[in-house]
């Protein structure tokens, strides 16, 4: 049977005194648009700074397709691509320069570099484009830019981090067609955080619903909805396993303002 592409067992993280991830258990199956759903401060970023290895778990353990992070971060991080919340382009550099850093970082081979990082390009809708820097880019070709430059390297754990926050809806559905057409094709598994319940209703066939360092719930949106009754939304779920509305559960409005600013604004 193929390991799951990410098992995450009684996962803990805090910064000081402040539990962010508080005994977490995770089952991501390989090949699903998997959705972590939460509102600010649930603990989703951290999860996957843990899940990337970029954070060490204080409690728990971690598989990313069988391995085991601890101890084999180098061969985990080989199968991750990842697109933080924090802008990763470079605005000074052409498209394709972002793209071709990002191969060379990840040692993609010198006499594959080329084509790799044209059909990264091609992927996200980028190569007519591919030769101005991305200073000159809206907010959703700078998103799509990040995705290629994750897509470079052939990940087979594809892990974003609030891809659409801050872009318009034409700009957001944009995105994801580009994240769908990609696991269509390479059947990648792809990881998506993000507190917009119904990108998550339409795109991801699975989700977590996380609340202050917990998973509350985990299914299909449709089984998630059903249970709860008809008509039922995922927001309502989300009151019904935490006892809070979404919105009053969302304590990081400053922090939210300054992500979604962060992500939308042009590269200077
Ligand atoms: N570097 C840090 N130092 C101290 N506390 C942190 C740090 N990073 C996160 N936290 C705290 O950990 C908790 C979880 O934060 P985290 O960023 O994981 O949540 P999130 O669900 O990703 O929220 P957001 O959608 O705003 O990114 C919050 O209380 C946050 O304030």
């Amino acid at each position: 049977m193929t390991a799951p592409a990410v098992r995450c067992t009684g996962l803990r993280h805090a910064f000081g005194d402040t539990v962010a991830v508080d005994g977490v258990d995770l089952e991501i199956p390989a090949g699903q648009i998997f959705g972590l759903l939460g509102p600010n401060g649930a603990g989703k970023t951290t999860t996957i700074r843990v899940i990337t290895t970029l954070l060490p778990a204080k409690a728990g353990t971690i598989e990313v397709f069988g391995l085991d992070v601890a101890r084999r971060k180098m061969a985990v991080r080989r199968l991750i691509g990842y697109v933080p919340q924090q802008l990763s382009a470079d605005g000074s550099l052409s498209g394709r320069e972002n793209v071709a850093l990002f191969a060379r970082l990840f040692d993609v081979p010198r006499r594959e570099l080329k084509e790799q990082v044209d059909t990264a390009l091609s992927t996200v809708g980028l190569l007519d484009d591919a030769d101005r820097t991305a200073a000159t880019y809206s907010g959703g070709m700078i998103r799509r830019l990040e995705l290629a430059q994750a897509l470079v390297s052939a990940p087979r754990l594809l892990i974003l981090d609030e891809p659409t926050i801050g872009l318009d809806p034409v700009a957001r559905t944009s995105v994801w067609e580009r994240i769908e057409q990609v696991r269509a094709e390479t059947g990648m598994t792809v990881l998506v955080t993000t507190h917009y319940m119904d990108e998550a209703e339409q795109y991801c066939e699975q989700v977590a619903l996380m609340h202050r360092g917990r998973i509350r719930a985990q299914g299909s949106p449709a089984q998630l909805q059903a249970e709860l009754g008809p008509g039922a939304t995922l927001d309502d779920v989300f009151r019904a396993v935490t006892g809070d509305a979404f919105d009053d559960a969302d304590k990081g409005g400053m922090r939210n303002v300054r992500a979604a600013r962060r992500t939308a604004r042009r590269l200077g």
